[in-house]
């Protein structure tokens, strides 16, 4: 599968800024339409600064819910973890409900965790927004290279992962069929590391990344330096 549409920003200051621009729009227009805001987070690195520029622009209220597109399954307070990340970058500092932000709860071990996050995503409809970084071998969540990604309609909506590659080992992912039942994904991309991943997923070879598609739009924000 061929790239989504590509915006390219010149470096990772101004990338952000329009991305948490665009979020915070999106996030109005949808509360606007439909009364709340389902956003899904992406873990790793590459957010933290997005989560800091949410966080000076003072975003999310009561009709934010947030949830996770993966996490490690290490202790619930671990700095790996990428609620730990996402919380000290911007969710405790927000106005957002702690009931409206659904942590996955990996510190159980991967197959509980699971298990309880499909459970606790039952009934909640399609996501209004995905946010998923990549990796450098094209893994987006923990849905990685070579692994099962959860693509048909049968799927889990939450994922055991216990082999991989990355550490730690042990992880919880949102399947690809459930990433898809989203009204917009967004990828964010960032770091020269990142351009080899891009050029295979722009030549079409088999890749997580392009296993996700949303159903109104799928975007890829870029920096130059990821750009292949
Ligand atoms: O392990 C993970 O990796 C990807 C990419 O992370 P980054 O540090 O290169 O930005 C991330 O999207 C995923 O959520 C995370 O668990």
């Amino acid at each position: 599968m061929s790239l989504p549409e590509v915006r390219v920003f010149p470096d990772p200051e101004h990338l952000v800024a329009a991305l948490a621009d665009a979020l915070c729009a999106e996030a109005e227009a949808d509360i606007r339409a439909r009364g709340s805001f389902h956003l899904v987070l992406a873990g790793g690195n590459t957010p933290r600064e997005l989560y800091r520029a949410l966080a000076a622009r003072g975003a999310g209220d009561a009709h934010w819910v947030v949830w996770y597109g993966d996490e490690r399954c290490v202790a619930a307070d671990h700095p790996e973890r990428n609620s730990v990340m996402a919380e000290m970058a911007w969710l405790a500092a927000s106005r957002i409900p702690p009931i409206n932000r659904h942590a996955i709860p990996a510190e159980c071990g991967a197959r509980d965790a699971a298990d309880a996050y499909s459970k606790r995503l039952e009934g909640v409809g399609d996501f209004d927004l995905v946010l998923l970084g990549m990796g450098e071998d094209g893994h987006t969540a923990s849905l990685f290279p070579g692994q099962a990604w959860g693509e048909t309609a049968d799927s889990a909506d939450a994922l055991a992962v216990h082999d991989s590659p990355k550490p730690p080992p042990e992880r919880v992912s949102l399947s690809a069929a459930r990433l898809n039942r989203s009204r917009r994904v967004w990828f964010l991309v960032g770091g020269a590391s990142k351009r080899e991943a891009m050029r295979r997923w722009r030549d079409g070879e088999r890749l997580p990344v392009g296993a996700i598609h949303a159903r109104t739009e799928t975007l890829v924000w870029l920096d130059r330096a990821a750009a292949p």
